[in-house]
């Protein structure tokens, strides 16, 4: 005879909207501090719908912009902590490489943060690392701490930490309404739960979705092609193998940016990808045509025969991803200005799946009414001008 059914728990001490990298996160550091949390996800996991998908994304120490630096010493160590407690291997040091003009001042800033003297010119790249050709009037700058995090990996052991820690996920259950006060209600497509916190990290989705509590967030959802370029001569790319993970700074080609990381997804084809896309609306991400070459493929295969003269320069493997970008591409992380227990974090702009065990904790602490660990001005929700539109 079949057990009789508990009726579903309904009161949470938080909720997290959207279990992707940043709500994942969230929750677990929610579920080690003892909080009872409920972690809700409108797919079915594991998808490739949102924005912390596939095999593999870029870590490193330098940064431009120091707030971020200042946070990675502490991501490597959660990181790390994260594959002691799972047994996992998350990560893997590749090295990687800044390519610029001398000089520019991103560049700069990159290499102060890694408090590096060292210049490689073309010469000395070459010898270094023998894929990479570098023009005339470019250097690189090496950041040696850097590799690459398997995402897909990493997004389910945080997953499944939070769940060790008591925490419950419920995924192929959509938000559909918020009901503010100081016990939100939360209106999902299976049911009706109260909270007295709610957290909202709900991805290129998040700027639609706050519209329903009077906030417009300048967020910008972006259509990515992840692109993979074969080896001409195979192995020569593979990670364990002489390739570290490369990123350009004020090219002019390309001011946005081009990145790549070893062969590591796909024997033989290394990802190359524009740090740019279209914009799109999340809901309708797949009624673009994806056979015709878009403009990022054409930037991408020039890059690669001057840059890259090892790989063919039509890509092999087109795939999709979202970025969501705010106008200054730095992460919102805030209370909602109106509604102080409800926290939101979006924004991350296609370079929040590194920083996610910091961004996480942050977010832990400002739902739970603590002074967050770093300064927060740079995520602030009111550095944008009428984001409460005509109720402000
Ligand atoms: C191609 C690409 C390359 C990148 N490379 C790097 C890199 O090298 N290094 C790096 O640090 N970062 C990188 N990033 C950025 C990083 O992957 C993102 O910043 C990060 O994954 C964002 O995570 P998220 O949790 O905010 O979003 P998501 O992973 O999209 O999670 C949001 C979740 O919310 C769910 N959701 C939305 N609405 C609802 C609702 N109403 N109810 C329930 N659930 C809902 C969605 O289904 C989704 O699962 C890259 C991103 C892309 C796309
Ligand atoms: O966050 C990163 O390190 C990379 C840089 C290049 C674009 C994608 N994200």
């Amino acid at each position: 005879m079949a057990a009789p059914s508990q009726p579903q728990k309904s009161t949470y001490d938080v909720i997290v909207i959207g279990a992707g990298i940043q709500g994942s996160f969230t929750a677990c550091h929610l579920a080690q501090r003892h909080k009872d949390t409920l972690l809700l996800e409108q797919f079915h996991l594991p998808h490739s719908r949102g924005s912390s998908h596939g095999h593999s994304r870029i870590i490193r120490s330098a940064y431009p912009q120091e707030y971020y630096s200042r946070m990675m010493p502490e991501c490597f160590r959660l990181w790390q902590q994260l594959e002691a407690e799972t047994g996992t291997t998350l990560y893997r040091q590749t090295g990687l490489v800044l390519l610029g003009p001398p000089g520019e001042p991103e560049l700069e800033a990159c290499r102060r943060s890694l408090g590096v003297d060292e210049v490689l010119d073309a010469a000395a790249l070459a010898q270094r690392f023998p894929g990479f050709r570098l023009p005339a009037g470019q250097v690189a700058v090496l950041d040696s701490t850097a590799g690459v995090l398997f995402a897909d990996r990493a997004l389910r052991a945080v997953q499944e930490v939070f769940r060790r820690h008591g925490g419950t996920l419920r995924d192929g259950e959509k938000v559909l309404r918020i009901e503010p006060g100081a016990t939100v209600t939360v209106t999902t497509t299976a049911g009706v739960y109260k909270t007295p916190r709610l957290i909202i990290t709900a991805g290129a989705w998040t700027g639609a979705f706050v519209e329903q509590l009077g906030l417009h967030l300048p967020l910008q959802p972006l259509r990515i092609d992840v692109c993979y370029w074969r080896e001409k001569q195979p192995g020569s790319a593979r990670l364990g193998s002489v390739s570290p993970c490369f990123l350009t700074l004020g090219l002019s080609q390309a001011p946005h940016g081009i990145y790549g990381l070893p062969s590591i997804e796909y024997p033989g084809l290394m990802k190359v990808c524009h740090h740019h896309g279209s914009p799109i609306d999340p809901e309708k991400r797949d009624q673009i045509p994806s056979s015709a070459p878009g403009p990022d493929i054409a930037v991408l295969s020039s890059f690669i025969s001057s840059y890259l003269p090892g790989l063919e320069t039509q890509p092999a493997v087109r795939e999709a991803c979202l970025y969501t970008n705010t106008p200054d591409e730095d992460f919102i992380l805030d209370r909602h200005p109106k509604f102080s227990n409800i926290v939101i974090g979006a924004g991350f702009s296609g370079h929040g799946f590194k920083l996610a065990p910091v961004v996480g904790k942050l977010l832990c602490q400002l739902s739970l009414g603590e002074e967050p660990s770093y300064n927060m001005a740079h995520f602030a929700i009111t550095r944008f001008p009428g984001v409460l539109g005509a109720a402000q």
